[in-house]
């Protein structure tokens, strides 16, 4: 490709030109610079207009541009963790054209996939697999004779993750060829927490102390050689005690390490990975970057930039969010909760934003714990506060609970420990796609003996149902969807009695059952049809087994409906609960079929998943039930 004279501020000049990462490979310092400048540029427009993850990706642009110019793609496997830092990655190979689409249904995935790209070197979303993904490929390289580079950029947030710490420990064991990149900005979604977090602080401090070293090094061995030898010498013993840097803990586990450097020096960048690329064995390069990098408002506030919605570029306004979220809905019972009971702590696995806890982690900030991207420890940590205690709140999405399910059942259920388990984004959630959908927990939490599940139907029910958790005792899941509720006003704290179903619509010949989300379906489906029954079904488990079995006994028919896999969900509990006393109404379970659904509204995923009200009053009619098949 031609080098062309460098374009000004605003002009898309060589991204006009770049179909490919092979692009990139003549360019000049000067030229990259500008490219640099230019998908800064586009990635801005991108997330004004379809919104997206605006901070992370103007962060990593000189590291991605870096990347490609040096490494061979998609012959080097470039891997990026949680992926959602990869918008300049997916704009340098091959889908520019293509961005406007991303997380909207039939458009680009927020993060890198597989089946998106050849160069995609792995299908993500959730944080901290980037590494063991990296070694695995190592294997299979080697094992296969082949010859290629591994480069895996991962997050400080995301490098908080076990399963990151536990794959660094194997990489520095296994002495693979491959680049470990730690995008260091300080940040997760909120500020970034763990000891590791703050050791890197000191990593940066540490280069001032090179800096002042290297010219002192310099002065005396110009004055004398024997000296600068001796005080050499002294210095390196002098250094442990003095450098932080020396007690580092990838040194320690056999990684190579390199840093910190300036994540956004496009110069320094291509010089140092040319020189690290054909290392043997690991090694960690260790850049510096600033969130929301080159963007003056997202670099003041990269919370609020991690996620960006529709905006105007220039000033960053937006229309403001309207209605009131479950998450909010959440978020204010907790700080109402914990005035009353002082024994209330709530832990959050880095998602303080998304699960409504900013308010309260200033209200109650000893009665709040962020322990960073490790779902798996905050159930455990729920587990030890249960067991000296203490009442733990671990707020969490349904998708990263999945992380968690053995410390669930080894660790809270065994004993029956009283956490709560405040499950936001229960069900479909949209943009962010498969990774992310929560539809798999009623399954996967059903199973598990001593758990409770119950789905509130809107924000009363949810604040009777703690209440009604709190007193309970034992592991209690309550599951609320991605979206809005209604607002009630502070002390409203209804009776919930354990267990039991809502008759909202008592017609007994044919019953739809359906709780949460599923129960605004149910609702509108049934609106105009007073011959239906509908029960507000707010326990998956346990299940009200006295009115199941009075409508099993008295109904011809019985729809289950749930915003959750069809496979082991509620409709399921039901189907076995029927069985094992022989009762034999006409069942059909509306669910989740058995298949991912990519990102899309969540109404539309609805929709093709059978489980709205237009696919309720279709079964409706099948069991001959007289309905007006539109609504
Ligand atoms: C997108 C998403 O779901 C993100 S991005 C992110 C912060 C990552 O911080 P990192 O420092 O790695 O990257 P940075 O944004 O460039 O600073 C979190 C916590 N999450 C939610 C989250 C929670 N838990 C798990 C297991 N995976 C994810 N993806
Ligand atoms: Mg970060």
């Amino acid at each position: 490709m031609q080098a062309s004279e460098p374009a000004q501020k605003g002009h898309i000049v060589l991204l006009d030109r770049i179909n490919g990462p092979e692009d990139l490979k003549n360019l000049s310092r000067e030229e990259l610079s500008q490219v640099a400048q230019e998908l800064r540029q586009e990635i801005i427009q991108v997330c004004a207009e379809s919104g997206g993850h605006l901070a992370s990706s103007l962060g990593a642009v000189e590291l991605i541009t870096a990347l490609h110019h040096v490494f061979d793609s998609p012959r080097d496997r470039i891997l990026f963790d949680v992926g959602h830092q990869a918008y300049a990655h997916k704009i340098l190979t091959g889908r520019r054209s293509r961005m406007q689409t991303i997380r909207k249904e039939g458009g680009l995935s927020g993060f890198t996939k597989v089946s998106e790209s050849e160069h995609d070197g792995i299908t993500v979303g959730h944080a901290s697999t980037s590494l063991a993904n990296a070694l695995g490929m190592a294997f299979a390289r080697d094992a296969l004779g082949q010859n290629y580079n591994i480069a895996a950029v991962i997050g400080d947030g995301s490098l908080t993750g076990g399963m990151a710490l536990a794959a660094i420990n194997q990489i520095g064991y296994q002495q693979k060829r491959m680049l470990i990149i730690l995008n260091d900005n300080e940040m997760s979604i909120s500020e970034n927490v763990g000891a590791l977090n703050r050791y890197m602080r000191t990593l940066q401090i540490q280069r001032w102390f090179q800096d002042v070293e290297d010219a002192g090094k310099k002065a005396l061995q110009a004055f004398s050689r024997p000296l600068a030898q001796m005080v050499s010498r002294a210095k390196d013993s002098a250094r442990n005690f003095f450098d932080p840097a020396s007690d580092n803990p990838f040194k320690a586990m056999n990684v190579r390490y390199v840093g910190p450097i300036d994540g956004h020096d496009l110069g320094q960048l291509v010089y140092v990975l040319s020189k690290l690329k054909d290392l043997d064995g690991p090694t960690m390069l260790h850049v510096v970057t600033k969130k929301g990098k080159g963007l003056e408002y997202a670099e003041k506030d990269p919370i609020k930039w991690h996620g960006a919605v529709p905006h105007d570029p220039k000033t960053g306004t937006a229309p403001a969010s309207k209605g009131y979220s479950w998450s909010a809905a959440f978020g204010d019972a907790m700080i109402e909760l914990a005035k009353e009971d002082p024994r209330l702590f709530v832990i959050t696995p880095a998602m303080r934003e998304g699960s409504g806890l900013v308010k309260y982690s200033q209200t109650h900030p000893h009665r709040y714990t962020d322990v960073g991207i490790a779902e798996d420890v905050a159930v455990t940590v729920g587990a030890g506060m249960a067991l000296q205690g203490l009442k733990p709140v671990v707020a969490i999405y349904s998708t990263f609970l999945q992380r968690g399910f053995d410390q669930v059942l080894h660790d809270v259920a065994i004993e029956n420990l009283p956490v709560i388990f405040a499950i936001d984004r229960g069900g479909m959630v949209g943009a962010d796609g498969a990774t992310h959908h929560g539809v798999f927990d009623l399954a996967y939490l059903r199973t598990i003996p001593n758990v409770s599940i119950a789905l509130p139907k809107d924000t009363s029910e949810l604040r009777g149902l703690f209440k009604a958790a709190l007193k309970h005792g034992g592991p209690v899941a309550i599951r609320y969807p991605r979206g809005n509720t209604d607002q009630v006003p502070e002390g409203t704290w209804p009776e919930v009695q354990w267990g039991t179903w809502e008759w909202l619509n008592p017609s007994e010949e044919v019953v739809v059952l359906a709780g949460g989300k599923a129960l605004e379906y149910a609702r509108k489906a049934v609106a105009d049809l007073p011959g239906v029954g509908l029960v507000n079904a707010r326990f998956v488990k346990p299940l009200d087994e006295e009115m199941l079995e009075y409508i099993g006994r008295t109904a011809r028919a019985i729809v289950t409906v749930e915003d959750h896999q069809k496979m082991g969900g509620f409709g399921s509990a039901v189907l076995e609960f029927l069985a094992d006393r022989g009762l034999t109404p006409k069942v059909r379970v509306l669910g989740i079929p058995d298949q991912f659904y990519d990102h899309a509204e969540v109404s539309s995923i609805h929709a093709q998943a059978g489980i709205d009200s237009q696919a309720i009053r279709t079964v409706l009619a099948e069991l001959g039930v007289d309905v007006p098949i539109e609504i």
